[in-house]
């Protein structure tokens, strides 16, 4: 008898294949609408928006009548190198590079989805998370829907193509007042290049301009990388069409204050991108600044763990006056190691990428700086390593403070029970650590170094869950998911779900 595949039972606070514990990273959105061979300038871009996805990624491309796309495994210049646009005609594409939320890593959950709807093709890639995706799945199916993947994604396209407004636009607008979560969307039909941000602006979205034409990313790295120049963000809760006419804005759902996620800042976005209107790397050395006024410590040397830590660590030898040095050399082989499947992998990645260099730490005191520190994989092994090179004194530091709560926008984080400062006090974590001393940088140094006043308690200025437990919208998945809804969904049969 063939044994019946096994139901996966969705749970949004461990949202990933059952073997998967580690945190992983985002998405990455990308889309052009006019020069002729626009599938290979996503390929340009999406290689700049490669570190916020290394799962999977994709092109969809349209010629005005037909549309062609592929969606593969693995990185985008293993897939998309060469003339792309001799695969992909047409002159305009999107595209997306995968680090999944919602729905395991596997090809029918890559993106750009396509959909034959009764007003035409469309395609769409979403960087984000939807909050109510469970329970939107759960009525889509009882209601005949018939999915074709496990992501959150898919159901948008069910949405527009299931809502009884008449024109594409007004169903895409519709379908996004179902939806809650955070999400930087862009879609392509045969006429139209549209792009949509959350109402709080959690996940970011930049429009930009390539000679006559524009184009939509998740970050600004990726128009430099085509010579695109910057026009502007897409606000929280816009949404553009890109045509033949040029760009229309509207705010379907009016206007509030917005709410961005003060992660891209702290680990995702590339230091060389502006995020909504502000330097990451500004930021971050701003953040190693504040961090060495916060938490000073008698050294002899400041080392960053490559890569993310390293701006905060050249603020932090700025600031105390203490020698930049690269104690620690990382590895460009090997990718984030947040991305492996499974925590045995990434502790193997973790050694394979960070080589400790004895001839800077040897008998030193160091001061250790990470952007962040999540499970702690990275720094016990790390900690480790520094010491066993000869380093005298080991002081690490966090340039944001402790993580204590899991994500549902779109960072693929573990539960509070992997979290290493939900799970432990500051002297538990020094310990387990094996550090000298352990600081992290407050909440109130965040926000310092973001520029943006004081955190304001009733109305903060951006999305900071992850370290205040404050989340900036409700959780409807997470409420079922505790028993508080019934009955529990089901998220699929197949067993590769
Ligand atoms: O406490 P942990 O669970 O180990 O996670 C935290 C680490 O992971 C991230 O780096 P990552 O290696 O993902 O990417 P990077 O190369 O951009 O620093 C982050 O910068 C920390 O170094
Ligand atoms: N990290 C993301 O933005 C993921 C997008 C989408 N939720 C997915 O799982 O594919
Ligand atoms: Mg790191």
């Amino acid at each position: 008898m063939t044994p019946m595949p096994e139901a996966v039972m969705y749970n949004p606070a461990d949202h990933r294949e059952a073997d998967d514990e580690t945190m992983r990273l985002e998405c990455g959105v990308f889309g052009v609408y006019g020069p002729d061979g626009a599938a290979a300038v996503a390929a340009l871009g999406l290689h700049a928006l490669q570190h916020r996805g290394q799962e999977a990624c994709g092109i969809a491309a349209t010629d005005g009548q037909r549309f062609h796309t592929e969606r593969h495994m693995g990185l985008v210049g293993e897939n998309f190198s060469g003339d792309v646009s001799e695969r992909l005609p047409g002159n305009a594409a999107i595209g997306h590079t995968r680090y999944s939320t919602a729905g395991g890593s596997f090809l029918r959950n890559v993106q750009p989805m396509f959909a034959d709807l009764d007003t035409g093709g469309i395609a769409l890639a979403h960087n984000g998370n939807l909050t109510n995706f469970m329970a939107l799945r759960t009525e889509l199916i009882a209601d005949g829907a018939i999915m074709q993947s496990t992501s959150d994604s898919e159901i948008i396209l069910h949405l527009i193509a299931r809502s009884r407004r008449r024109r594409i636009m007004e169903r895409f607008i519709d379908a996004l007042s179902r939806i809650e979560g955070g999400y930087a969307l862009v879609a392509l039909t045969n006429k139209k290049l549209i792009g949509a941000r959350d109402p709080l602006g959690i996940r970011p979205l930049v429009l930009g301009r390539l000679g006559e034409h524009y184009v939509l990313a998740s970050e600004t790295c990726a128009l430099d990388m085509i010579g695109a120049e910057f026009v502007r963000d897409i606000e929280n809760g816009e949404v553009v069409v890109i045509d033949e006419t040029g760009v229309t804005s509207q705010r379907p759902f009016g206007r509030q204050p917005a709410r961005p996620c003060l992660f891209e800042y702290v680990y995702f976005s590339r230091p060389d991108s502006i995020v909504n209107g502000t330097s990451v790397y500004e930021v971050r050395k701003r953040m190693g600044r504040i961090l060495a006024r916060e938490t000073g410590v008698e050294a002899d040397i400041v080392v960053p763990v490559p890569d993310s830590g390293v701006p905060a660590a050249l603020g932090f030898a700025q600031e105390s006056g203490l020698p930049f040095e690269m104690g620690i050399i990382r590895s460009h082989y090997l990718g984030r190691t947040f991305i492996q499947p499974t925590q045995g992998v990434r502790e193997l990645g973790v050694r394979m990428k960070h080589s400790p260099n004895k001839a800077a730490l040897a008998g030193r005191r160091v001061v250790l700086i990470d952007d962040s520190i999540v499970r702690g994989t990275t720094s016990v092994k790390l900690v480790r390593a520094v010491r066993a090179a000869g380093a005298a004194e080991v002081h690490l530091r966090s340039a944001s403070p402790p993580i204590k709560f899991p994500d549902f926008y779109g960072i693929d984080m573990p539960d509070r029970d992997k979290l290493l400062a939900a799970q432990k006090s500051l002297e538990e974590m020094r310990q387990y650590l094996e550090v000298d001393t352990l600081g992290f940088l407050s909440i109130d140094g965040l926000y310092e170094a973001m520029e943006a006043g004081a955190r304001n308690a009733e109305h903060p200025q951006f999305t900071d869950h992850y370290f205040t437990g404050e989340y900036p919208t409700r959780l409807l998945d997470r409420e079922i998911a505790e028993g508080r809804h019934d009955p529990q969904p089901q998220l699929s049969l197949l067993a590769s779900a």
